[in-house]
């Protein structure tokens, strides 16, 4: 047995797919909305036991935003009605086919946890205890029921005790909904609510044939609705060439960067010394390394650059193909001591992620920006912060380890205060823009189209020209320590970070997410009780589950197994208190972490839910290039092993910004939050300046 799931471009539709496939061991097929022609429809519902339509942006009155699915419930597709189960959306969809109205909720749910109670009436609600909590993502509602439908289910609001239906069947058709997101982490009797679909489904299929799933296979239908594809990234897991020798120093890693800084060497500083990272990576670019530079302004091009002479290829698919490719006769095993052995290092811009039209976004850079920067290096300093054990390791055969050694022993640097950096000028975000851009965000936000929105703003720092990079390194990580912080100069770019946020870490067999949802500012008067009362309400609460729920389902896209490892934790960092949830899925078929970054970008903490819409309500209002800011950097290891971080907290310089002059250099500076229907403008203007002073405090 097959059941079609409708998809509305939301972030929660794989959550979904494997709730399904759980509860009824059957096979699910995934289609968008707008996949199929309704017109063709009838050509393919005979072959599915039931379809299930799922939650998603928008109102089921525009065409737009649920495509096919009206004509679902129209009659016309086939003799026999579907079981359809409707979701959210899904449900407002079928209630709307059937002439009752939808309004807009006065006080919009957006990731909250309500009671439900249901009628004990129906076999939908088979082994539910009579009151059961669930999560509510929607801005609207269906005020009444006509008698086409029954009411199965309702909650109470809080306060005005209003009734809000939540979930109904049609008197004679089997097409059922719920208002509610039976998938959400933080539901109960999901499960159980889509088995009970499943059964109901069974009983009216006995009188309704539905045909061999395997015969539409045959057909090109399934090329079409395909959409996870596999990239060229398959291990070939031969030995290679490894070496490593322990060094015996007293030198931190910090002090070891300010030799080959003061050296004039190249050197890339990927800083996680503190929980939850544990090894400091200080990469050693060669003369020999390749560099890769991809920008969405040239999308079809990537240019490497060895040994200073610069090479352009067409990329015949996506750069995530090329970078799978470049890896994939690289790719060894394991060796489990290290984190990294060599590999890939660098920087995923915003604007390289999905769903992102850069095509009428104003230029920041004289030439195309680099959204991929990265290079492939063989010779590391790797320090181990749990056993201050440091190796020199490197892929190269001819390494010279022993020069290496003599270098970091026997030079002596002499100590330098952390430099305060001096500015010519600082242009901070604009209170009164920012004003109306959270006011546009909170019409989306009511209209259904968005359920979270993380809206930012630039800071551009002008500075001499004469300060070092490396100086300004220290002088940021000296202010704002942060687990997850990087140094990484190329010829075009400068990335400089302290984030809190770890993205994904992966290896052959795992990978894990870490987002932070939830922010509080450290004072004299707030200590981690306090904060963790503060960030234990609705708002935050919710701001974090959307999060967590889309991650799943970034996750289920490719994997069958993801855990929740921790959900909503407060951490204490140097200057806030933080919301942070753990996310793990294991590997168990033949997609790989790449795989899963590919589809997994920008950051759903960047974002916010459903991605997709959220993404293009936030380019409209912010109509600027995020850059580097709310990107990723980080390392993929030969050995598959590989970690990066969200770059936020950071600052970055283009060689080639069109703001630089002669005698100054423009750093920029992203921060912003999540905006949800519980947010207020001067609360959340705050947090941006909080976040912002995080790295601003750099410079004087
Ligand atoms: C947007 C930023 O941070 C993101 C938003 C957070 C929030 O809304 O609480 C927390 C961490 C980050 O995921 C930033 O630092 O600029
Ligand atoms: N989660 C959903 O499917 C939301 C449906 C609709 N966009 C609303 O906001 O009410």
């Amino acid at each position: 047995m097959t059941i079609l799931l409708v998809d509305s471009y939301d972030s929660f539709t794989f959550n979904l797919r494997s709730l399904i496939e759980t509860a009824t061991g059957e096979k699910v097929i995934t289609i968008h909305n707008d996949t199929l022609d309704p017109a063709d429809l009838g050509k393919y519902t005979d072959y599915f036991s039931s379809i299930i339509v799922g939650p998603g942006p928008g109102h089921p009155n525009i065409p737009s935003d649920v495509g096919l699915i009206p004509d679902l419930f129209n009659g016309t597709i086939s003799k026999n009605p579907i079981p359809i189960l409707g979701i959210c959306l899904g449900f407002q969809a079928l209630c709307l086919s059937q002439g009752c109205e939808i309004n807009r909720l006065d006080s919009i749910k957006h990731g909250q946890v309500y009671p439900v109670s249901h009628t004990n009436t129906d076999r939908l609600f088979h082994n539910i205890p009579q009151d059961y909590k669930c999560v509510r993502y929607h801005s609207l509602y269906v005020p009444e029921l006509n008698d086409q439908l029954v009411k199965l289910a309702v909650t109470q609001e809080i306060g005005s005790n209003e009734e809000i239906i939540m979930s109904a069947r049609h008197v004679d058709k089997p097409w059922y909904g719920v208002q509610y997101h039976p998938e959400s982490i933080c539901s109960e009797a999901g499960e159980q609510l889509i088995k009970n679909f499943a059964s109901i489904a069974r009983k009216f299929n006995e009188k309704r044939p539905i045909k061999d799933y395997n015969e539409l296979v045959l057909s090109n239908i399934t090329n079409k609705i395909k959409y996870d594809e596999l990239l060229p990234n398959s291990p070939l897991k031969e030995p290679v060439y490894f070496n490593y020798q322990e060094l015996e120093t007293t030198k931190s890693p910090i002090e070891m960067c300010d030799l080959l800084n003061s050296l004039d060497k190249e050197f890339i500083f990927l800083n996680s010394a503190s929980f939850p990272g544990d090894w400091s990576i200080i990469a050693l670019p060669s003369k020999t390394s390749t560099y890769i530079t991809h920008s969405t302004e040239c999308s079809s091009e990537v240019v490497l650059e060895i040994n200073g002479s610069t090479k352009k290829e067409t990329l015949s698919g996506t750069i995530w193909e090329y970078l799978s490719k470049f890896m994939s006769d690289k790719l060894c095993e394991n060796q489990q001591k290290f984190p990294f052995i060599g590999g890939l290092l660098g920087i995923f811009s915003y604007e390289e992620g999905q769903f992102i039209d850069t095509t009428n976004l104003p230029k920041i850079t004289s030439d195309n920006i680099p959204d991929t920067k990265l290079v492939y290096v063989e010779d590391c300093i790797l320090v181990d912060q749990t056993t201050n054990k440091i190796y020199l390791t490197s892929l190269n055969p001819s390494f010279n380890f022993t020069e290496l050694k003599e270098l970091i022993l026997k030079t002596h640097i002499l100590k330098t205060d952390n430099k305060s950096i001096q500015t010519k000028s600082i242009i901070k975000p604009d209170r009164e823009s920012y004003a109306q851009q959270f006011r546009k965000c909170q019409e989306y936000l009511s209209s259904g189209d968005s359920y979270e929105l993380c809206l930012t703003s630039d800071t551009k720092i002008s500075i001499p020209s004469s300060y070092k990079p490396w100086d300004i390194y220290k002088t940021l990580t000296s202010k704002n320590p942060s687990p997850y912080s990087a140094f990484l100069k190329f010829s075009d770019c400068i990335l400089i970070s302290s984030s809190p946020e770890r993205f994904m870490k992966w290896d052959d067999n795992f990978c894990e997410l870490r987002p932070i949802k939830g922010t509080v500012k450290k004072t004299p008067t707030i200590d981690f009780e306090k904060a963790s009362s503060i960030l234990n309400t609705p708002k935050e609460i919710g701001e974090n589950l959307m999060i967590v729920d889309l991650i799943r389902h970034d996750l289920y896209n490719f994997l069958d197994k993801v855990k929740v490892q921790k959900l909503m934790q407060v951490e204490e960092y140097s200057t806030v208190y933080q919301l942070v949830s753990v996310i793990q899925g294991l590997f168990c078929n033949e997609y790989k972490g790449i795989d899963v970054l590919s589809k997994s970008l920008p950051p759903g903490s960047m974002t916010g839910a459903p991605k997709k819409r959220s993404v293009e309500i936030l380019q409209q209002l912010e109509n600027r290039r995020r850059g580097f800011y709310s990107g990723i950097c980080g390392y993929w290891s030969i050995d598959n092993k590989s970690d990066w971080s969200v770059i936020i907290r950071s600052i970055f310089h283009y060689v080639n910004d069109l703001e630089n002059n002669d005698e100054e250099q423009v750093w920029r500076i992203g921060a912003g939050g999540a905006i949800t229907v519980l947010s207020d403008l001067e609360g959340e203007w705050q947090e941006l300046l909080t976040k912002l002073d995080s790295a601003l405090q750099t410079f004087t």
